[in-house]
């Protein structure tokens, strides 16, 4: 899991994101012991007490379904509560994106938490990273799009607790639609392929993009 966020705030907004992140990460902690945990009945029960109580603490106006967080940027920014890149949320390893030469790389370690087979990732999961970094690719390349195809080959299975690299690029585009190549590797092994993913993306046209987000 990537290390908690400690830089210092500087505005109201780094603030925000501060606490945002913090509670991501307390709450991945909390995802991950509840899955390793063998801890008796009576401990599981008193701790899910403890949880609701928490919950409970979470008040206040919620956003609504198409509310883009005030926290966000969006198309193409920062996404606090992105399932896959997003520090406040805990079902996000989260993915650390960085640009390179041509295109986008993701660094994270995944967790018991995403497995499928025992030790290994699940494949949906591998999916999701994906589907992620080809999208900021496309963002990347000055073009926010959406997946409309997306084709995985498995070559090997990646093993969670060991740090990944998911690439991204965009190979071509033809009017609104954007074709993108993908690779899951460990670190340590950047040339052995355990996932490579080919997709279409289609930035939607300015009609249909203000039907979508209509908050944007
Ligand atoms: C905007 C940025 C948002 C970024 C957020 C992060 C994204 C992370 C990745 C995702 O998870 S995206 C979520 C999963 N994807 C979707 O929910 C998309 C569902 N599809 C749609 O809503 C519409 O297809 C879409 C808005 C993307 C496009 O609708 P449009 O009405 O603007 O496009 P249109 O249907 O006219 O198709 C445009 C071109 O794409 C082509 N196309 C459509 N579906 C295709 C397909 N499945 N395979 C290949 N090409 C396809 C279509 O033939 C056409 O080609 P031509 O221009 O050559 O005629």
């Amino acid at each position: 899991m990537n290390a908690r966020h400690t830089a210092a705030p500087s505005t109201d907004l780094d603030h925000q994101r501060e606490a945002i992140a913090g509670l991501g990460h307390e709450l991945r902690a909390l995802v991950d012991a509840t899955v390793r945990t063998v801890t008796p009945a009576d401990v599981l029960h008193r701790v899910t007490d403890e949880v609701r109580r928490l919950t409970s603490q979470l008040t206040g106006r919620r956003r609504t379904r198409t509310e883009i967080p005030h926290v966000d940027e969006f198309p193409g920014g920062i996404r606090m509560f992105s399932p896959v890149t997003g520090p406040g949320n805990p079902l996000a390893p989260p993915v650390r994106v960085t640009p390179d030469g041509d295109g986008v790389t993701g660094h994270c370690t995944l967790g018991i938490a995403h497995e499928g087979p025992p030790g290994y990732v699940h494949g949906g999961m591998s999916a999701m990273l994906l589907d992620e970094l080809m999208g900021w690719a496309c963002s990347a390349a000055g073009t926010p799009a959406m997946t409309v195809s997306l084709q995985l080959r498995y070559h090997g299975p990646v093993p969670v607790e060991t740090p990944l690299r998911v690439h991204a690029r965009v190979t071509g585009t033809e009017a609104r639609k954007v074709f993108v190549t993908g690779s899951i590797t460990t670190e340590a092994d950047g040339d052995r392929q355990l996932v490579t993913a080919e997709a279409v993306f289609v930035a939607p046209d300015p009609e249909r993009a203000r039907a979508l987000f209509p908050e944007r």
